[in-house]
């Protein structure tokens, strides 16, 4: 087994960037952790941050983006538009509702061959029997039908975490691909459950979920690919009365991704997963390993934390303490 690996910057399809200090701390560290292509909703002061990045514009679903406002979107060179229906995670009380209403704006995306980025679960809803641990298998139901009604329009399930999820977007066209977490693919119900830096929406389901995660990114299945999903919280707000959403990998993504690929016995297909399946999804030039990163067998040590620039504040990575096998050579 080779020590090395050249690899081509890695494209992070779901990543979560914050404002303010956050955002000024965890930016500069999406390179560190091997990746320099990631969808925002801002670029310019993420830029200055770190102007190495290529970053894809994307715009969050609400009642103003209209067929119109699609067209202008699209010929400024916007890539995709995000949808949260309503609830289901931080900030998404706004969400949708009905996406029947957004019909004519899902038209206008297909004709402008945009991306609709799907976070793929119902809200919660005791009489309806929706629960954090079937929301997403509940939603997948919708994800058949716009596909169905929308069959050019290419579609996003993000952080797929389960069986279901896999079993669905295999089974529909080429034009749905699917992101998958690097922390999904580690964790299961236990490890959340009392873990709060673990909790993330959606949660981690079952070990069987998480085999079918594992056997698809094996398998090399070309529309499937990463999204980290990384959500970075201060430490309080994970650690308070009410654990906030989200877990940070940004920092150790790709290092974390060759740990996890070795142990599957599939580093051959790790290209694929952190780099070509994913742009070739979002019809951007495939990038060569030439000038690229290269991962080293040399001990990566995990920080316990990091300090949110210019506060008190901490931000608790995934694996804090620990390390991998695996890091990026300067
Ligand atoms: N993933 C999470 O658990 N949280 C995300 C929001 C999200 O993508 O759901 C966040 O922004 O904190």
């Amino acid at each position: 087994m080779s020590d090395t690996i050249s690899l081509p910057w890695a494209s992070d399809f779901h990543v979560h960037l914050r404002q303010g200090a956050m955002m000024e701390t965890v930016t500069p560290m999406i390179e560190q952790g091997g990746v320099r292509t990631a969808p925002v909703e801002y670029e310019k002061q993420l830029k200055a941050l770190a102007p190495n990045m290529h970053y894809i514009m994307t715009l969050y679903l609400n009642p103003d983006l209209t067929p119109a406002e699609i067209n202008k979107a699209a010929a400024a060179g916007i890539t995709g538009v995000k949808v949260y229906p309503s609830g289901v995670t931080t900030n998404s009380d706004w969400g949708v509702l009905d996406f029947k209403i957004y019909y004519p704006t899902f038209k206008a995306m297909e004709e402008n061959n945009m991306v609709l980025c799907l976070h793929g679960e119902c809200p919660s809803d005791a009489e309806k029997g929706i629960c954090i641990l079937n929301a997403e298998e509940r939603f997948l139901a919708t994800l058949r039908e716009l596909h169905a009604d929308f069959p050019k329009l290419r579609i996003v399930l993000e952080h797929a975490t389960t069986k279901a999820a896999v079993e669905c977007v295999k089974s529909l066209g080429d034009t749905v691909g699917c992101t998958i977490t690097a922390h999904h693919l580690f964790l299961t119900v236990d490890d959340w459950a009392g873990q709060p830096h673990h909790f993330c929406k959606p949660v981690a389901k079952y070990p069987t979920d998480r085999d079918a995660l594992r056997e698809i990114v094996s398998s090399g299945h070309p529309r499937f690919f990463l999204g980290s999903d990384s959500a970075p919280h201060p430490r309080r707000a994970k650690q308070g009365e009410k654990p906030a959403a989200g877990v940070f990998t940004t920092p150790i993504l790709i290092p974390l991704m060759a740990t996890l690929f070795e142990k599957l016995g599939c580093l051959d297909k790790l290209e694929g997963f952190v780099s070509t399946n994913g742009r070739k999804f979002y019809q951007l030039p495939t990038v060569s390993s030439e000038n690229g990163i290269k991962l080293v067998k040399n001990q990566l040590d995990v920080p316990s934390a990091y300090s949110v620039k210019s506060t008190e504040d901490t931000v608790v990575p995934f694996m804090a303490g620990k390390d991998l096998p695996w890091s990026i050579a300067e």
